[in-house]
């Protein structure tokens, strides 16, 4: 998915705060390119999912193919070694480097595949693994050099609760922690635990506190803020 597609979800989502579930399914709908004659494999989306270590292999996996699934054209996989056969053995679809734990993984990343990528997701099965971690933060870099839109998810917010200025002020990234990354996220940044009375405030607070970066906030309602606005989707009347 292009930025330019990224931004206008976020915005047309916002405009259509008041409206239910329906509306939200048609506006993602409308921004998946139509398939033609024309176009060729890559140009509705090429994702790279930075995630997947030793006792994780689920998670990156779930990500990448959902991205597939949604109508992208290209996922990567970026893990460690050790992941890498499980990950590729889930799925024939998926395009899976073996290399996120390696001393040159930031350059190999950044250097020959960053530069193909319209879109990263950062987090899901990576865990807390020091060297595996920094890895993820020096391709950060050069993703935000790039201007790719990004979604930290999972461990990924974890290591944005120890680092949040990696991210602060990037408009590109869309946070989506649950409940327990939420509240740890809140805490670091704003020094205090979430007000459950105020939920949506306090979404839209954090989101300023990080210079305006997307948050999706998980739960039994979902939450979403850009820092000037909020809305709690109704998704439930989609379904049918
Ligand atoms: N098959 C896989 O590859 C899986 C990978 N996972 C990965 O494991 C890593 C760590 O994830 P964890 O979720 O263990 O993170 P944490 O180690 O931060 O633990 C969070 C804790 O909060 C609890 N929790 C979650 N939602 C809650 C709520 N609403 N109310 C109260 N407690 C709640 C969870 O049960 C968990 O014990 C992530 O990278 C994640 O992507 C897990 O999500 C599970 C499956
Ligand atoms: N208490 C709840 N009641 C109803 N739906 C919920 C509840 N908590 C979460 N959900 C739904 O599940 C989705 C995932 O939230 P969850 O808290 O499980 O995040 P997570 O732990 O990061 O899970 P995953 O890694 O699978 O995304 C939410 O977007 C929401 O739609």
């Amino acid at each position: 998915m292009t930025s330019e597609l990224l931004g206008s979800i976020m915005s047309r989502g916002f405009m259509s705060s008041q409206s239910h579930g329906k509306a939200l399914i048609e506006m993602a709908r409308s921004v998946i390119p139509p398939l033609t004659a024309s176009r060729h494999k890559g140009q509705a989306g090429r994702t790279a999912v930075m995630g997947g270590c030793k006792e994780y292999t689920g998670a990156p996996y779930y990500a990448a193919i959902s991205a597939l699934k949604i109508g992208g054209d290209v996922s990567h996989v970026f893990c460690a070694k050790e992941a890498a056969p499980v990950i590729k053995s889930y799925s024939p679809e998926l395009i899976v480097h073996p290399i996120l734990d390696s001393s040159t993984a930031v350059s190999e990343i950044s250097q020959e595949w960053l530069p193909r990528m319209h879109s990263m997701v950062i987090g899901p099965g990576l865990g807390r693994d020091s060297q595996l971690v920094n890895n993820v933060k020096g391709v950060l870099e050069t993703a935000k050099e790039q201007e790719l839109p990004l979604v930290i998810d999972a461990d990924g917010v974890y290591m944005i609760t120890h680092n949040p200025a990696i991210i602060r002020d990037y408009k590109r990234v869309i946070l989506t922690p649950n409940v327990v990354e939420y509240a740890r996220l809140f805490e670091a940044v704003l020094g205090c635990n979430p007000d459950s009375k105020d939920a949506l405030d306090g979404a839209i607070e954090l989101s300023k506190a990080l210079g305006g970066v997307t948050i999706v906030k998980k739960g039994p309602e979902d939450i979403i803020t850009d820092g000037t606005q909020g809305m709690i989707p109704n998704i439930t009347l989609s379904v049918t």
